[in-house]
């Protein structure tokens, strides 16, 4: 949870890896953000939180779905997997893999703590941080983009609100990923009951540090979830239940990125 803390983000840790180079490159056509002014790649994030059906061996099949399933579309999938499944995930497919959460502590004694450079070190390239289910501080999101910096992984900071995307946008995270809580596994997508959440948090970010990317989420599950996303100024979706929990899971996600312009 965003908090009163206003403290500022670290200078001078440059993230590098493949998210980092896909927005520099963003960068290099002069910060213009909006589509279609500018391609970008569509970016969906599958979240498989702790469900059963994306844990362990189940959470490599459907890793393997989902590295099947991009290469029909222009569009980055990534996963955001349980810190004890990276290692497994990150061998075995050529997607980025996320973290769910890190903690913003560095080498020491921090008992229990997920660190940057031990999910990098799995082979994890990102990371999710404040979901909703996992909530933290402001100091704390800040503590942690900053390990995500030093370690060279990306960070996605979850938002709940426009405010918050305001403040989480000002620790320059590499996106903010706008998610309502009440919307978050409804099956009623965010894009449509909320579109001025998703606006809003576009605007606000484009004001505000405008190298973040704007990701939405909750609700996401069909094509047209995700254009709807794509139309409000979204870079892409953060979604989970829609597929994980699909009885088809592989037919929902292509049902998911047939939204994708071609
Ligand atoms: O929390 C979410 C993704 O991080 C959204 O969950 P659902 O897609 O299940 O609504």
């Amino acid at each position: 949870m965003v908090d009163e803390d206003h403290s500022r983000p670290s200078k001078n840790l440059a993230p590098i890896d493949g998210d980092q180079a896909a927005r520099s490159s963003k960068l290099a056509v002069g910060h213009r953000r909006l589509r279609p002014s500018v391609m970008i790649m569509t970016k969906v994030v599958l979240n498989f939180k702790t469900y059963s059906e994306a844990t362990g061996a189940e959470a490599l099949k459907l890793s393997r779905i989902c590295e099947e399933a991009k290469d029909q579309y222009d569009v980055e999938i990534a996963v955001a997997v349980q810190a004890p499944d990276i290692r497994l995930i990150s061998e075995n497919v050529s997607i980025p893999v996320y973290a769910q959460h890190v903690d913003g502590v560095g080498f020491g004694g921090f008992t229990g703590s997920i660190t940057a450079a031990a999910v990098k070190a799995a082979g994890a390239t990102g990371t999710l941080i404040n979901h909703s289910e996992r909530r933290l501080r402001l100091a704390e999101i800040e503590a942690s983009i900053s390990a995500c910096r030093a370690a060279g992984i990306s960070a996605i900071v979850c938002t709940n609100n426009v405010p918050t995307t305001r403040a989480a946008a000002s620790l320059k995270p590499d996106y903010v990923a706008v998610e309502p809580p009440e919307l978050i596994g409804s099956g009623i997508p965010v894009s449509k009951a909320d579109p001025g959440i998703v606006t809003g948090s576009v605007e606000a970010v484009k004001r505000i540090e405008p190298s973040v990317g704007v990701l939405c989420g909750a609700g996401i599950s069909r094509g047209e979830d995700l254009r709807a996303a794509l139309d409000l100024g979204s870079e892409g979706v953060l979604l989970a239940s829609g597929i994980v929990k699909a009885k088809d899971q592989k037919a929902a996600l292509e049902d998911l990125l047939s939204g994708i312009r071609r």
